[in-house]
C-alpha cells in the first residue's frame, strides 16, 4: 500500500491528480447495452436524457465473437453522442481475459475524455485494482486527459467480497462498487441459477404451534440470499467514502421482485442498480429517489432541531443528534436528485409545503 504522502500522487508523469472526494453524481441507474448491438446502440439517444447513467458493456453478455465490434461500437457512439449531464460508463473485460488490456487502452485513449467510470469485473484483491489505476494513468498521460477516469468494481468471486475493504481502500480512483450476484453465485458454488433475486427454497419455517396435530401447516418465510454480501459492501464502501450498488436483477418480467430487490439495497445504503432491460429504468428511478413523505418528513425534523443538537418530540417520536444525521442524509439526497430531474423537485416542494400546512 502507498503511503499516505503518496497516496494522492498520480501514478504517472502527466497523468491528472487524482480526486480527493467521489463526486456524488446522480446514479440511479446504471443502463447497461451492448455497444455492438445496433438496435440497442440505436436506441441510445432517446435513452440517454432518462438515465443517470449509461454504461457501455464490453464483458459478459457480448458473444466473444462480438468483443471487438462492442469496443468499436462505444468509441463511435460516445463520439456522436452528446451525453448532456448523463455520465458514461463502460464495464471492460475481465482482466485476465484476451481484451481486457486493448479495452483499456482503446477507450482510454480514444474516448477517455468523454468516460467518467471504467467498471472492473471479477475483482478479487487489492492487486486487481492497483494494476488499473497505474495502467490508467499511463493511458491518461498518453492522451493527455485532464481528469482522471475513476473506477468501479464487481464484487463477484468469493475473495472479492473476502478482500471488500481493501478494494474499497486500494485507490483514490475507486468511485464504487456493484454486487455481481451471478458470478458470486458460481463463484460459491451456491445452488441457483438465477442473476439476483431469492430463491423459494431459502426460507425459515415456523416453529409447529403448540398442540397443533401432526401434518398442521406451518408458514414459511423466504430470506435474502444477498443480504450479508451487501451490508459487507455498503459498510466497506462507507467506511472508504465511495459508493455501493446493487447489481443487476435477472427476472426482467418480475418487475415486482425487481423493486424490492432494489429497494432492500435502497434502505441498506445503496445509491443505485443497474438496469437491464428499459422497463427496469423507471423502476430504479422511483426505488431510489426518496418518497417525498420521507422528504417533508426529513425536512421538517431538520427544521425542528435548529443546530442539531438536543432532543424534541415531532408526532409522538424522538428525535435527536442521531435522527437528524438520518434526515439529512435523506433531505441531501433528495436535494441532489432534484438539481437533475424538475419533476422529482415539484414533487418534493409540494410534499414540504402540505407536511408544513
Ligand atoms: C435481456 C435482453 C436480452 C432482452 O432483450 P430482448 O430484445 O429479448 O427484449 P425485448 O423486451 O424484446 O426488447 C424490447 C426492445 O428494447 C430493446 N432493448 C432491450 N434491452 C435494451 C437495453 N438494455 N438497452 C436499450 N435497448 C434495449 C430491444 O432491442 C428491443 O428493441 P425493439 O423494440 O427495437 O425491437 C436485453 O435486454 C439485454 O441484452 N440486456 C442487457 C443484458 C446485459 O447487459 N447483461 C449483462 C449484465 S448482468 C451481468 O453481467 C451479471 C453480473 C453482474 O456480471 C453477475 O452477477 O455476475
Ligand atoms: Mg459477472
Amino acid at each position: 500500500m502507498r503511503s499516505a504522502k503518496d497516496f494522492f500522487r498520480p501514478l504517472a508523469v502527466g497523468a491528472p491528480a487524482p480526486v480527493r472526494d467521489v463526486p456524488f453524481r446522480p446514479s440511479r441507474m446504471i443502463h447497461f447495452f451492448d455497444p455492438g448491438n445496433e438496435k440497442m446502440a440505436a436506441k441510445v439517444p432517446s435513452i440517454a436524457p432518462k438515465v443517470d447513467v449509461l454504461l457501455g458493456n464490453l464483458e459478459d453478455a457480448v458473444p466473444a465473437d462480438r468483443k471487438e465490434a462492442a469496443r468499436a461500437g462505444l468509441v463511435k457512439i460516445a463520439r456522436a453522442t452528446d451525453f448532456g449531464d448523463t455520465q458514461l460508463w463502460t464495464r471492460v473485460n475481465s482482466l485476465d481475459s484476451p481484451w481486457a488490456l486493448d479495452d483499456l487502452l482503446t477507450l482510454g485513449t480514444e474516448i477517455g475524455g468523454k468516460l467518467d467510470v471504467v467498471m472492473v469485473p471479477k475483482v478479487e484483491g487489492a492487486h486487481d485494482i492497483h494494476y488499473v489505476d497505474r495502467l490508467l494513468a499511463q493511458i491518461e498521460a498518453k492522451a493527455g486527459l485532464t481528469r482522471p477516469i475513476l473506477v468501479h468494481a464487481i464484487l463477484e468471486t468469493a475473495a472479492g467480497v473476502g478482500n471488500v475493504e481493501e478494494i474499497a481502500a486500494a485507490s483514490p480512483r475507486m468511485q464504487g462498487m456493484s454486487l455481481g450476484p451471478a458470478d458470486l453465485a458460481a463463484s460459491r458454488r451456491m445452488k441457483t441459477t438465477r442473476v439476483g433475486g431469492g430463491h423459494p427454497g431459502y426460507l425459515v419455517r415456523e416453529d409447529p404451534a403448540p398442540g397443533a396435530g401432526e401434518g398442521a401447516p406451518r408458514p414459511t418465510y423466504q430470506q435474502d440470499l444477498w443480504h450479508y454480501t451487501i451490508a459487507r459492501m455498503v459498510d466497506a464502501c462507507a467506511a472508504n467514502g465511495i459508493l455501493p450498488y446493487y447489481g443487476p436483477f435477472g427476472d426482467i418480467q418480475d418487475v415486482t421482485g425487481c423493486e424490492d430487490q432494489f429497494r432492500n439495497a435502497f434502505l441498506l445504503g445503496c445509491v443505485g442498480a443497474w438496469s437491464l432491460h428499459p422497463v427496469q429504468i423507471d423502476i430504479a428511478k422511483r426505488v431510489f429517489s426518496p418518497a417525498p413523505e420521507d422528504v417533508a418528513w426529513a425536512r421538517r425534523v431538520i427544521a425542528a432541531m435548529g443546530d442539531g443538537t438536543g432532543a424534541v418530540m415531532i408526532d409522538g417520536k424522538m428525535q435527536d443528534d442521531a435522527t437528524y444525521k438520518q434526515c439529512q442524509v435523506v433531505a441531501g439526497l433528495a436535494d441532489t436528485l432534484a438539481a437533475r430531474d424538475p419533476e422529482l423537485a415539484g414533487a418534493y416542494a409540494a410534499a414540504t409545503e402540505e407536511a408544513a400546512r
